[in-house]
């Protein structure tokens, strides 16, 4: 958890991503990535030496198909850190997956999903909102970009959304997704198990695999396409 943390206090000082008296909710999907990304703000409060305040948040999606996530281990993980948590039920997925029956459901739901936590951000009286993308995350984001648009793109370390008067901001987006695999397994963060009816077969999975196989053929691939985006400033990073 300490090379984590050191990661994202890294991350939070190059992209000036925390100020005094911030109010932080973080987006909770109970997947190891946000799990990690609570922990990390919540024990960098300590030490960092900035005055912030952490909020978990959950957006249950709702689906009446698929058994309802049991939340309370997440609860009980945040009550621990000294986190506020509150989970807010929706029905989305039963919109994208029963009503539309959608074909390519992961962009509008992800929307869908996005609207809802800012909202309940707002409705928390946060400024900022975090998300748990890490830097395997951007690697895959710009391939997806690149193969699929056929442009040059990632998400942004910070985003400014003015019409919600929201910053997102990405604190993990240093950090190798192992490092957040291992911190999981070794503090038995309270995994929950992904409702989505899709998951493991989305583009970003196949993408995944493509970023595996080219590094286990080339050591080092994903580190130097990570590098030129950094040295590129691509999408503000
Ligand atoms: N249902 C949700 N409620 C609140 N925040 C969410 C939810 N789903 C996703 N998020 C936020 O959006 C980020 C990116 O979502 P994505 O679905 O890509 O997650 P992921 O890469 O599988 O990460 P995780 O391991 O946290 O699920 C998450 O890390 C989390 O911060």
């Amino acid at each position: 958890m300490q090379k984590l943390m050191g990661a994202m206090r890294k991350a939070i000082q190059d992209y000036g991503m925390l100020s005094d008296g911030d109010r932080v909710a973080v987006g909770v999907s109970g997947g190891k990535d946000s799990l990690a990304l609570l922990a990390g703000l919540a024990g960098l409060r300590d030490y960092i030496g900035i005055d912030y305040q952490v909020v978990g948040i959950t957006i249950d999606m709702g689906n009446p198909k698929v058994p309802t996530p049991d939340w309370g281990r997440v609860e009980a993980f945040c009550r621990a850190l000294g986190v506020p948590y509150q989970v807010k039920r929706t029905e989305i997925g039963d919109i994208i997956f029963n009503v539309r029956k959608e074909k390519n459901p992961c962009s509008l739901c992800a929307r869908m999903r996005r609207g809802s936590l800012h909202d309940a951000a707002k409705a928390a009286g946060c400024n900022k909102v975090a998300l748990g993308h890490h830097k395997d995350d951007a690697v895959e984001t710009f391939f997806m970009n690149l193969f699929n648009e056929g442009r040059l793109g990632c998400f942004q370390p910070v985003t400014y959304l003015s019409r919600k008067d929201l910053t997102v901001i990405r604190p993990l987006v240093l950090a190798d997704e192992f490092l957040v695999s291992s911190a999981a397994r070794r503090l038995d963060f309270p995994v929950v198990k992904s409702s989505c009816p899709v998951d493991g077969h989305t583009n970003r999975e196949r993408m995944k695999e493509y970023i595996r196989q080219q590094e286990r053929l080339d050591h080092g691939f994903k580190d130097r396409i990570f590098g030129a985006i950094c040295r590129a400033h691509l999408d503000g990073f």
